[in-house]
C-alpha cells in the first residue's frame, strides 16, 4: 500500500517537473533572440527536439521506464508546434497564430491535440499491456491477412491489373466535383462559352473514365476472388478428409459445411474485396484532402477535427456489431444443423408423429436467432443515428464559416460548393477507411478459422513407410486399453489382447456395446489406443504405408456408405483399371451379381445419393463387393447380417472361405453362421472373456453356451 502511494507521488512529482521545464522552453522559444539566431523552420525544430528530449529525460529520470503510450504522447506533442508551423508556412505562405512567439493557448491546444491523438491510437492499435489480449489478436490478424496474400500469389496479375485501374478510377472520380464547383463559377460570373464547354467536356471524360476503370477493377479482382476461393476450398478439403475420424465426432457437421461454403468465400472474397475499398478510399481520401486544402485549408482543418470523433464512433461500433454477427451466424449455424437433421431423418420423425415438436424446437432456435439480429440492428441504428448528428453538426460549421470566408474573399461560392461535395464525399470515406480496418483484421478471423483446420496435423500420424512385398496377415491386439475421445471417461476396451492368424476366420461374439466394433474401428487405425498395440505381421500398424494398409485391408460394415454414381464406380471406388472380370468375380463373391444382372444397366445403373435407389441388402453386398475387388489380405465382416438373410450371408461367407490365407474377422449377432469358425470369441465388458472352437465352447458351458441357448429361446418363445 505504501509502495503504491510513493509510486502515485513520483508520477505527480514528474508531471509536475516535466510541465514547468516544458513550459520554461515553450516560452523560450518565443523569444526573439532566437528567431534572429536561427531563423525560422531551424528555432522551429531545434526547440522540438530540446523540448522532446527534456520531458524524456524527465520522465525517465522519475519513473525509471517510458510506456509506448507516453513516448507516442510526448512525440507528438513535443513535435506538433514544429510540424504545424512548417506546414502553414510552406503550404500558404502564411504564418499561425502560434507562430511568432508562444502563449499558454496554444500550449495547451498542441497538448490537448497530442492527447487526443495518442489516445485514438491506444484504442485503435493498443499497446498497453492491459490491451494486450487484444493487442495480440490484431498482430494475429495481421499474420493471418499477410498468410491470404500470399496465398493470393497465382493471381498477383490480375490484382495487379485491378489496382492499376482502381488508381485510374479514384483519379477520375476525384475531379468531377472540382469541376461542378468551376461550372458553378463560370455560370455565375462572367459567362464564357469556351470556358464552359471545356469544363463539361473535361467533367464527361473523367465521369467517362471513372466508370470504365471501375468496371475493369471489379471484373479483374472478382476473376482474383473466384480463382482463390477455389484453390482454398480444395485445400481445406484435402486437409479436412485427412483428420481423425475422432475429429468429426467432435467437431458438428455444420461447423465443417459452414467452414467449406462460408469461411472460403469470405476469406478470399473480404480480404481482396476489403483490400480494393481501402486502397481506393484511401487514394481518393488523400486526393480529396489535398484538393480541399487547395480551396480552404482552414475549412480543411475544421473538417479533419472530425476525424477522431467519427472513428472512435466507428470503432465502438464495430467491436459491438461484430461480436453480435458472429453469435447469430453461430446461432444460425445451429439452427441450419437442427433442419438438417430433421430432412435426414425424416423417416423417423414422419413414424414417431413428431413434426409438430420439431417445428417448434426450429422456431425455438429461429427465434433466438431473430432475437440477436434484432439487437444487432438497435445497435446499428444507434449508430447511424449517432453518426448522422456529427455529420449534420460539422455540416453546418462549415456553411457557417464558408459565408465567413466567402465574405473576407478568401474562397468564391463554387469553392464552397465543391467543398461540400468533397466535404460529405470525405466523410463517409473515413468512415469506411476505420470500418475497413477494423472489418479487415475481424474478416481474417474467419480465415483463421480455415488456416485452423488446413494446419491441423491429423491426431493419427499417416507417415509410416513400411511396404512389404509380402504380407502374411498375421494380426495382434496387444493389451489394449481404449476410451473413444469423445467419451475419455468411459473406457471401451481393458487390457485387451487376441490372435488373428492368416487363412483363418474369427468371429467376435458378444452382447451388445460391450466392444466388438470398437475393435474393428481400432484395426482400421480410425482411432489409436491410449495403451497397447495392434501389431500386423509383428511390426506396429502405425508403421505401415497409409495406401498400402488400407489397400490389404478391406471391411464392409454394418451398413456400408455408397456415393452417388454407378454401381461399377462404387465397387472400384478408389481403384484404377479395374477389369470388368475383376469387378464381376467379386460381385459374385459377394453374392451381388445376380441381382446386378436383372438391372436393365447392370453396373452402370446409378444408386443415387448415397445409395437410396437400392435395398438395404443390395447395397450390403454392393458394399461386400467393393471390399473383395481389392484382393484384401484382412477381410473384416462388422455384422453384415443385419441387412442379409441368411442364404446370402452364407453364400458371401462361402465365397470369402474360398479365398486362401486370407484373415478374416467376423462380427456376428446371429451364431448359427459362424459355427464353422476356426475361432469364436467372446467379448464382454472390453476384454476377451472366453475364446476357442464352436464345440469346445459348448464344452466349457460358458458365456457362449448362455449366448446361443438366448438365441435359442428368443427364436422359439411363442409370438
Ligand atoms: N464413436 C463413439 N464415441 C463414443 N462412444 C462410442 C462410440 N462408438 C461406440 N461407443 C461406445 O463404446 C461401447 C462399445 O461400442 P461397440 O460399438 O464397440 O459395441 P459392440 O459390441 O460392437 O455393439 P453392437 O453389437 O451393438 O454393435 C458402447 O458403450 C458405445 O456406446
Amino acid at each position: 500500500m505504501a509502495g503504491k502511494t510513493e509510486k502515485k507521488v513520483y508520477q505527480v512529482i514528474a508531471l509536475i517537473v516535466a510541465v514547468s521545464v516544458d513550459l520554461s522552453l515553450f516560452y523560450a522559444s518565443g523569444f526573439a533572440v532566437f528567431h534572429r539566431l536561427l531563423g525560422g523552420f531551424a528555432h522551429l525544430w531545434l526547440s522540438a527536439a530540446l523540448r522532446w528530449s527534456a520531458v524524456t529525460v524527465v520522465s525517465l529520470l522519475f519513473l525509471g521506464h517510458l510506456k509506448p503510450l507516453l513516448i507516442r504522447f510526448l512525440t507528438a506533442y513535443s513535435l506538433l508546434p514544429a510540424v504545424f508551423e512548417t506546414g502553414t508556412r510552406v503550404l500558404y505562405r502564411e504564418q499561425s497564430q502560434c507562430g511568432p512567439g508562444a502563449d499558454v493557448r496554444c500550449w495547451m491546444m498542441f497538448a490537448g491535440a497530442s492527447l487526443g491523438a495518442a489516445l485514438f491510437w491506444e484504442i485503435t492499435i493498443p499497446d498497453s499491456q492491459e490491451e494486450a489480449g487484444s493487442k495480440q489478436q490484431k498482430q494475429r490478424s495481421r499474420v493471418l491477412f499477410m498468410r491470404v496474400v500470399r496465398l493470393y500469389r497465382p493471381d498477383y496479375a490480375l490484382l495487379l491489373g485491378g489496382l492499376v485501374f482502381l488508381s485510374l478510377a479514384v483519379i477520375c472520380e476525384m475531379f468531377i466535383p472540382f469541376y461542378t464547383g468551376r461550372v458553378i463559377d463560370i455560370l455565375g460570373s462572367h459567362y464564357k462559352q469556351s470556358e464552359f464547354l471545356t469544363a463539361l467536356l473535361f467533367m464527361g471524360l473523367y465521369s467517362f473514365g471513372g466508370s470504365m476503370s471501375a468496371g475493369c477493377r471489379g471484373g479483374l479482382l472478382i476473376c482474383a476472388i473466384s480463382s482463390f476461393a477455389r484453390r482454398i476450398k480444395v485445400k481445406l478439403f484435402e486437409a479436412l478428409t485427412k483428420q481423425e475420424i475422432a475429429f468429426f465426432e467432435t467437431v458438428r457437421t455444420g461447423e465443417i459445411t459452414s467452414r467449406l461454403s462460408k469461411d472460403t468465400n469470405l476469406t478470399g472474397r473480404t480480404v481482396c474485396l476489403n483490400v480494393n475499398v481501402l486502397l481506393r478510399t484511401f487514394l481518393k481520401t488523400m486526393g480529396m484532402i489535398s484538393l480541399m486544402m487547395s480551396l480552404s485549408w482552414k475549412l480543411t482543418f475544421l473538417v479533419l477535427m472530425e476525424t477522431p470523433i467519427t472513428g472512435l464512433m466507428q470503432n465502438i461500433y464495430d467491436t459491438h456489431y461484430q461480436r453480435l454477427s458472429q453469435e447469430m451466424q453461430d446461432a444460425m449455424a445451429r439452427t441450419n444443423d437442427s433442419a438438417n437433421e430433421v430432412v435426414f431423418g425424416i423417416r423417423v420423425v414422419r413414424s414417431f408423429n413428431t413434426e409438430k415438436h420439431e417445428a417448434d424446437r426450429y422456431d425455438e432456435r429461429l427465434k433466438e436467432t431473430q432475437s440477436l439480429k434484432t439487437r444487432r440492428d438497435i445497435v446499428r441504428y444507434i449508430y447511424l443515428l449517432a453518426r448522422r448528428l456529427t455529420g449534420l453538426g460539422m455540416q453546418v460549421l462549415i456553411l457557417y464559416y464558408g459565408r465567413l470566408f466567402i465574405q473576407m474573399g478568401q474562397m468564391t461560392t463554387g469553392n464552397l460548393v465543391s467543398f461540400i461535395i468533397y466535404q460529405s464525399d470525405l466523410g463517409t470515406n473515413i468512415r469506411t477507411l476505420t470500418y475497413i480496418f477494423g472489418d479487415m483484421l475481424n474478416s481474417v478471423m474467419a480465415a483463421g478459422k480455415v488456416f485452423e483446420y488446413i494446419d491441423r496435423k491429423p491426431q493419427i500420424s499417416m507417415d509410416g513407410k513400411r511396404k512389404p512385398e509380402q504380407l502374411e496377415g498375421r494380426i495382434s491386439y496387444c493389451g489394449l486399453n481404449f476410451a473413444y475421445p469423445s467419451n475419455p471417461e468411459k473406457t471401451v476396451l481393458q487390457d485387451f489382447s487376441l490372435e488373428l492368424k492368416p487363412g483363418q476366420v474369427t468371429a467376435l461374439v458378444g452382447p451388445s456395446g460391450e466392444g466388438k466394433s470398437t475393435c474393428v474401428s481400432l484395426l482400421q487405425r480410425l482411432y489409436e489406443p491410449q495403451e497397447g498395440e495392434i501389431l500386423l505381421d509383428g511390426e506396429p500398424l502405425k508403421s505401415y504405408d497409409h495406401h498400402f494398409f488400407h489397400r490389404k485391408i478391406a471391411v464392409v460394415s454394418q451398413e456400408p456408405v455408397l456415393f452417388s454414381g454407378s454401381i461399377r464406380d462404387n465397387i472400384t471406388y478408389g481403384l484404377t483399371n479395374c477389369s470388368q472380370e475383376r469387378i464381376e468375380e467379386a460381385a459374385r463373391k459377394a453374392n451381388a451379381h445376380d441381382f446386378i444382372k436383372t438391372l436393365e444397366k447392370g453396373y452402370d445403373t446409378e444408386v443415387g445419393e448415397s445409395g437410396g435407389q437400392l435395398s438395404k441388402s443390395e447395397r450390403q453386398r454392393i458394399g461386400i463387393a467393393r471390399a473383395l475387388v481389392r484382393e484384401p489380405k484382412i477381410v473384416i465382416l462388422d455384422e453384415i447380417t443385419s441387412s442379409l438373410d441368411a442364404e446370402s450371408e452364407n453364400k458371401v461367407l462361402q465365397g470369402l472361405a474360398s479365398c486362401p490365407n486370407q484373415t478374416l474377422l467376423v462380427i456376428a449377432h446371429r451364431l448359427k453362421t459362424i459355427e464353422k469358425a476356426d475361432q469364436i470369441v467372446v467379448v464382454r465388458r472390453g476384454q476377451v472373456e472366453e475364446k476357442g472352437t464352436h464345440q469346445e465352447l459348448m464344452e466349457m458351458q460358458g458365456s457362449y453356451h448362455k449366448l446361443r441357448n438366448e438365441l435359442f429361446d428368443e427364436v422359439n418363445s411363442p409370438k
